[in-house]
C-alpha cells in the first residue's frame, strides 16, 4: 500500500505551490486514477512519487514505511506520456535491456508474452510496431524492472479507440501485486477498470471516488 501524507511541492524556490497537501492512500492489486485537467498537477505528482523530483514537506510510505527518494526510484516504474517519443534502443531487444547489466532471454521473453507481444522480432526497430504496441513495448520495459509501484501518464493519449481497448485490458492484467496509479484527464475510459480515483484540481486533492 502506499501512502502521502500532507504531500506539498513547490517550485521557483518556493515562490509556486504546485501540490497542497496531497493524501492519498492508494490499495496494491488494482489500476487507481488521478484525473485531473491540464496543468493540475497529474504528472508532477508521479514524479514525485517515483522519486524523480523532490518533494518540499510531508511523508511517503510504502507498506507503513517511510521512503526516501532513493528508495521510491527503486520501488517505482514510470511510463512518461507518450513513451515511444523517449526509446532509446535501435532495436526492440535493446530497448528491453536498456539499464541491465544482464536479463535472461526467457524473462525478456515472459514479460513481452504478458504484454502480449510474444511475437514481434527483438532485431526489429522499436518504430516499426503500432502504437498500441509501442505503449506494451513502453510498459514492458518497466515490467522487466519488476516495480512494485507502476506510475503510467496518460497511458491512452494519441490512440484510436482500437488501440486504447489493447492498453486498457493489459493494465488491469499488470496490477496484479503491484500498487498502479494513472494518471488522465480522459476518466471514463478507465472507470471500468478502477475502484478508486481522486480528483487534483491546482495541485489539491478535492475528491475522492469508490466506484
Ligand atoms: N519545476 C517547475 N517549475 C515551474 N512550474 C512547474 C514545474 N513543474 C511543474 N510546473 C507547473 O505545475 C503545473 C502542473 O504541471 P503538471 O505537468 O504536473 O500538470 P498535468 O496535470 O500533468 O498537466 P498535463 O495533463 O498537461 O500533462 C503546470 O502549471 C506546470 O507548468
Amino acid at each position: 500500500m502506499l501512502q502521502l501524507k500532507d504531500v506539498n511541492y513547490q517550485a521557483n524556490g518556493g515562490q509556486l505551490s504546485i501540490l497542497n497537501s496531497i493524501n492519498l492512500t492508494v490499495p496494491k492489486d488494482e489500476p487507481s486514477l488521478i484525473v485531473g485537467r491540464s496543468g493540475s498537477g497529474k504528472t508532477t505528482l508521479l514524479e514525485v512519487i517515483s522519486g524523480l523530483t523532490r518533494f518540499t514537506s510531508g511523508t511517503i510510505r510504502w507498506n507503513g514505511k517511510i521512503r526516501n527518494i532513493q528508495h521510491r526510484r527503486w520501488l517505482s516504474g514510470m511510463v512518461f506520456q507518450f513513451p515511444e517519443r523517449h526509446f532509446l534502443g535501435l532495436t526492440i531487444g535493446q530497448e528491453l535491456k536498456l539499464g541491465h547489466r544482464y536479463i535472461p532471454g526467457n524473462r525478456i521473453q515472459q514479460t513481452l508474452e504478458q504484454v502480449g507481444l510474444s511475437k514481434i522480432s527483438l532485431h526489429a526497430p522499436p518504430e516499426s510496431l503500432s502504437g498500441g504496441q509501442q505503449r506494451r513495448l513502453a510498459i514492458a520495459v518497466q515490467l522487466l524492472r519488476d516495480p512494485q509501484i507502476l506510475l503510467l501518464d496518460e497511458p491512452t493519449a494519441g490512440l484510436d479507440w482500437s488501440m486504447r481497448d489493447e492498453v486498457l485490458t493489459l493494465l488491469t492484467d499488470v496490477s496484479q501485486n503491484r500498487v498502479m496509479l494513472i494518471a488522465t484527464h480522459e476518466p471514463e475510459l478507465f472507470f471500468p477498470l478502477v475502484h478508486q480515483a481522486w480528483r487534483l484540481e491546482k495541485g489539491t486533492v478535492k475528491r475522492l471516488y469508490k466506484l
